[in-house]
Parts: C-alpha cells; sequence; structure tokens
C-alpha cells in the first residue's frame, strides 16, 4: 500500500511496528516522532523509520494511518491533542496500548468527528524497552488484538489490517472490555507478582547474600518480565485498576487455600493442586507467540571455558540450524555451565540435538 504512516513512540513497539510495516508496504513512507530525541535519531540511523517528524502536527497532516506507541497514559495525552480538524480525511488512527478501556472511551472525540480510531493491541513484546531492540518479525504468529467500536466500518478494519500485514499477526476482535478482563489475568497480573517475588527476595537478601548468588533457573524465568520497563507497566496497572482490584482479592483467597495445604500438610491436595495447574500449562497452545511464548530451547551441559559457546554454535552453523536465542544459565557452581539454545521449531530443535551427539560429549535436554 502507499501512503504516509506515522508512528508517534519509537520504543521496542513502535519501532517493531515501523519495520514490520514497511517491510509488507516498502512504497510507504514511514515518518517517526518521539519525545526522546536520543530514540528518534537512533531510530533514523538504525532505519526504522524513513523519517523523522520535523513536527508532530505538520506530520499529523501528512498521515494515512497513525500508529500511537507510547506508554498507555501518554497515549491519552496524545489523543486528547490530536489536531482532528488538521487530518486527513481517510485516516486511520490506531495504538498497540497494553489496555483498551481507558484508551477506547479517550478516542471518543476522534469517532464523534469521523476519525476511524481503531484499538489495538499486539500482543507479543519483551522486557526490553527501546527503539533498538526492534525487530520487524516481533509479531510473527502472535495475537493482535483490534477493538473497533461500532460507529468505525467493517472496511476501515479491514484497511488497518492489510496495513499491518507484515506483523504477521493472528487478528483477534475483542470488546475494549472483554480485552482488558483477559489481559488482566494473563499479562498484567502475572507482571505484579513477578515483580512482588523480586521483592521478596530482595528482602531475604538483606539475611543472606547467597540469596541473589543462588537464584537459579525456576526464579529467573518467572521473574524474567520484572525486568520490563516501570513506567510502561505502572500505567498498565493503573488503567486497569478494577481488574487488578477484582484479581488481588481472588489471589489472595487462593494464596490462603494452598497456605492452608501446605499448614495442615494436605498432601493428596497439593499433589492435585500442582498436577491441575500442570495438565492446564501443557494443554495451552504452544506454537503461537503470545502471553507464553513457544521456544524450542534445548538445554546443553557445557564445560565452563573460553570458547565453548562458539563451538558449539559452529556446528550448528555447519549444519545451517539456527539458533533463535541462546543463554548462559548461570545455576551452579560446578564446572558445568548451561546453555540454553532456542530454536524456530521442533525439527531445529531435533536437527541440533542429533548434531551436538555426533561432534560432542555434552548431554543435550529438550525443554
Ligand atoms: N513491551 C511490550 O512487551 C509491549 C507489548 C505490547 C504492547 N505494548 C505497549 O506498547 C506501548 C509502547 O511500549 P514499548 O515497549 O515500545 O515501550 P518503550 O519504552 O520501548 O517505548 C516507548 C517510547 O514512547 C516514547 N514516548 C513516551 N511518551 C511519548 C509521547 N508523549 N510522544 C511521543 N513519544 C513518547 C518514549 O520516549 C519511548 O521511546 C505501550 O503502550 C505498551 O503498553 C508493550
Ligand atoms: O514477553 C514479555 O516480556 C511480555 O511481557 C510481553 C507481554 C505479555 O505480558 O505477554 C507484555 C505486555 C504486552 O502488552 C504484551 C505482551
Amino acid at each position: 500500500m502507499e501512503g504516509n504512516v506515522l508512528i508517534v513512540g519509537l520504543g521496542l513497539i513502535g519501532g517493531s511496528m515501523a519495520l514490520a510495516i514497511k517491510k509488507a508496504h516498502p512504497e510507504a513512507v514511514i515518518i517517526g516522532y518521539d519525545i526522546d530525541e536520543r530514540q528518534l535519531g537512533l531510530a533514523r540511523s538504525l532505519k526504522v523509520i524513513d523519517e523523522a517528524a520535523g513536527s508532530l502536527t505538520e506530520a499529523y497532516e501528512r498521515a494515512d494511518l497513525i500508529v500511537l506507541a507510547a506508554p498507555v497514559m501518554q497515549t491519552e495525552v496524545l489523543l486528547s491533542s490530536l489536531p482532528l480538524e488538521r487530518l486527513k480525511p481517510g485516516v486511520i488512527v490506531t495504538d498497540v496500548g497494553s489496555t483498551k478501556r481507558r484508551i477506547v472511551e479517550r478516542a471518543r472525540r476522534l469517532l464523534e468527528c469521523g476519525v476511524a480510531f481503531i484499538g489495538g493491541h499486539p500482543m507479543a513484546g519483551s522486557h526490553k524497552s527501546g527503539v533498538a531492540a526492534a525487530r520487524a518479525h516481533l509479531f510473527e504468529n502472535a495475537f493482535y488484538i483490534l477493538t473497533p467500536t461500532e460507529e468505525v466500518a467493517v472496511q476501515r478494519v479491514e484497511i488497518l489490517k492489510r496495513w499491518l500485514s507484515g506483523t504477521k499477526a493472528q487478528f483477534v476482535i475483542l470488546t475494549p472490555e472483554e480485552h482488558d478482563r483477559i489481559t488482566g489475568v494473563i499479562s498484567h497480573f502475572p507482571h505484579l507478582i513477578a515483580a512482588s517475588l523480586v521483592h521478596q527476595a530482595r528482602e531475604y537478601e538483606c539475611e543472606n547474600a547467597l540469596v541473589s548468588r543462588l537464584a537459579a533457573g525456576g526464579f529467573r524465568d518467572i521473574t524474567r518480565i520484572a525486568s520490563s520497563n516501570p513506567e510502561m507497566w505502572r500505567d498498565i496497572l493503573i488503567h486497569n485498576k478494577q481488574e487488578m482490584l477484582t484479581l488481588f482479592d481472588r489471589w489472595m483467597a487462593e494464596m490462603e487455600k494452598l497456605r492452608s495445604f501446605v499448614e495442615e500438610e494436605n498432601s493428596p491436595a497439593i499433589y492435585h493442586y500442582f498436577l491441575e495447574a500442570k495438565q492446564f500449562r501443557d494443554g495451552l497452545p504452544a506454537r503461537t507467540k503470545g502471553a507464553i511464548p513457544s521456544f524450542y530451547d534445548l538445554y546443553v551441559d557445557v564445560p565452563d571455558y573460553p570458547g565453548v559457546i562458539s563451538e558449539v554454535t559452529g556446528y550448528l552453523a555447519k549444519e545451517n540450524i539456527s539458533i533463535t536465542n541462546i543463554r548462559i544459565i548461570e545455576t551452579r557452581e560446578e564446572i558445568y555451565g548451561v546453555l540454553r539454545l532456542s530454536f524456530q521449531s521442533e525439527e531445529d530443535r531435533a536437527r541440533a540435538k542429533a548434531c551436538l551427539a555426533q561432534h560432542t560429549s555434552y548431554a543435550a535436554y529438550e525443554g
């Protein structure tokens, strides 16, 4: 498609949207704006955008598609200050915010003036922020939630989907309320739990400095998202306050129940609690990105000497097996460390396992 696409907020998500849109529509002009001059400059140097907006008002006037990609409180401010009378006829305005109810409410003034606003939320991301972390394929296979209201013609939603086709995401239509309820359970509340577990460990650290050194794979896995941008998450929790309060109550009741199982040493109840959780977790769809990203991981026990990583990756490269992620998990104070290699498919992981078995004596197991 041809036209001018304006991305406001050039961080992880805005940058990734810019790259995905450009990939599918190379003839479109991607104009970027960010209040942070460094992000804007970086976006231009990294060729994430074609042009940096000189003035936001002028960029709004030129745009055929406007994507608001700032933290959700800022998105509200941006929606309130959009110069509606100066926008192009037919422009589509969307956002990528993690909450939808308050944003769609704030967009009422656009809808009342006949400007098509379609709320959006690509359900993939990372704990990293900033344009340097942006990737064109970030949203591949992820769910992309759209929350159009009845004022918006179906054709406009189809045009937006065409603009966003480069994300290779799977679109799902929800109401803003449904959206906030679901993401509250599977994204917002878990985030809060992750942060609280880190606080708990930090308090224990005061008693014994070994706590953080011994914090192993399980703790790191469950708390990874606590390394995310605090501004973004502050805004999300405030926006989704009502759902959070309900979830707090339910979570505390759940903890009370679990606490009593442990206090009473109720073995069958504890066993079933874990079993039911495992069965539900194992049954989650594994091949799509989303709240629980699917990775085909291979854990390799490797001796701790310089060059071991390049040795392992070298064997895989020779057989053209691409790795999507690599991480050294330092969980033990022994000679061996664990290398976690992630692959795009089960087939790649199986080939990698066979390749390492052929060339090395390192134990490799699937995760
Ligand atoms: N990170 C994720 O995993 C994720 C996933 C899906 C959706 N989201 C949503 O995407 C949005 C952006 O998140 P991100 O992870 O890209 O954050 P980020 O911190 O990487 O980027 C946000 C950018 O917005 C800029 N910004 C802030 N206020 C602005 C304003 N008023 N005008 C212009 N630019 C402004 C910041 O300078 C920053 O560069 C948020 O609303 C978030 O809820 C995040
Ligand atoms: O994978 C992560 O790091 C994320 O936190 C991504 C995640 C999520 O909770 O799944 C975070 C917020 C977004 O709104 C969508 C995706």
